[in-house]
């Protein structure tokens, strides 16, 4: 058969939310809150995804559901063709506390993984100072926690987080905690570690330009209970420099679209609750 050569088949999605709803037990009385409704979503291999979207609207339930801490009430979770059912192993999470070791130094922080696999001493040290660099944190491996920056501390909770080698990474708002300066750096630097490395990203995130900047697609999710309103596919260069990015129209042009989906969402959220 011949075959076009300049058409290359769609990639398979090695996630995909299908149908899903997920309700839990309402704070008060007997009733149910519904987080999310009727979310249909893929995310193919080597790709970040970014989620956007008001607080409450269940995008942390979302990677709950993909890392099978929960499960959802109704549809699927694929991950790479099989049902998400009991913990997805291959997922790793970061979120916005690093839950660094305080009593251990970064070395033996970004060790743990290797030590919890019962690796050597020797060659779990090799590997963990090979991430160390991969972060930029050579020169500080035998600080504490408390003795290095913010900055400083995410990078090396994102390094332990790639000594535990998930195939994809589950950052629930790992940035917000950092001054603008610090988040762009550190964007810049999961992006390029997550194209060096080949890992799939979901990125929540409440910031627009977070999300413009670093997806290669965005969903932006309606408030609660938490529906897509529109995924947007973000045609920006893969190796897109961020440094620079803000700088780029077409940026500016995607960037306004998410802006303009997320307060047209707010401006309905307060027509809705006036009313
Ligand atoms: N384990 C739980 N038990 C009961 N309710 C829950 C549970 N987890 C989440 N919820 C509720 O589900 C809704 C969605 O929560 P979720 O944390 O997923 O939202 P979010 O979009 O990540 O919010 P934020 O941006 O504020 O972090 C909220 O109303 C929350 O209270």
């Amino acid at each position: 058969m011949h075959m076009d050569s300049d058409i290359s088949p769609p990639l398979p999605a090695l996630v995909s939310f299908a149908g899903i709803q997920k309700t839990f037990a309402a704070p008060e009385g007997d009733g149910t809150l519904v987080a999310v409704e009727g979310v249909d979503l893929t995310l193919e291999e080597g790709h970040i995804l970014t989620i956007l979207g008001p607080s409450g609207c269940g995008k942390s339930t979302l990677l709950n559901m993909l890392a099978g801490i929960y499960k959802p009430t109704r549809g699927t979770v694929t991950y790479r063709g099989a049902q998400v059912s009991g913990l997805n192993l291959r997922t790793g999470y970061m979120t916005q506390n690093d839950h660094l070791l305080p009593w251990r130094r970064i070395l033996a922080n970004v060790r743990a993984p290797y030590e919890i696999a019962g690796m050597p001493r020797r060659s779990a040290t090799a590997k963990a100072m090979e991430l160390i660099d991969l972060v930029g944190l050579t020169g500080f491996e035998n600080a504490y926690p408390t003795q290095v920056s913010g900055g400083m501390r995410k990078r090396a909770s994102l390094a332990r987080l790639l000594a535990y080698n998930p195939e994809t990474l589950l950052l629930d708002e790992p940035f917000v905690a950092l001054d603008a300066q610090l988040r762009l750096a550190m964007q810049a630097e999961l992006r390029s570690l997550a194209r060096r490395l080949g890992k799939t990203v979901l990125f929540v995130t409440h910031d627009v330009d977070e999300a413009a900047a670093l997806g290669d697609k965005c969903a932006v999710f309606t408030a609660r209970p938490g529906r897509i309103r529109q995924v947007v596919d973000i045609d920006l260069p893969a190796d897109r420099d961020l440094m620079t990015l803000r700088q780029n129209p077409d940026y500016g042009r995607i960037a306004a679209k998410l802006w303009d989906l997320v307060t047209r969402e707010s401006r309905e959220g307060r027509i809705s609750h006036e009313t």
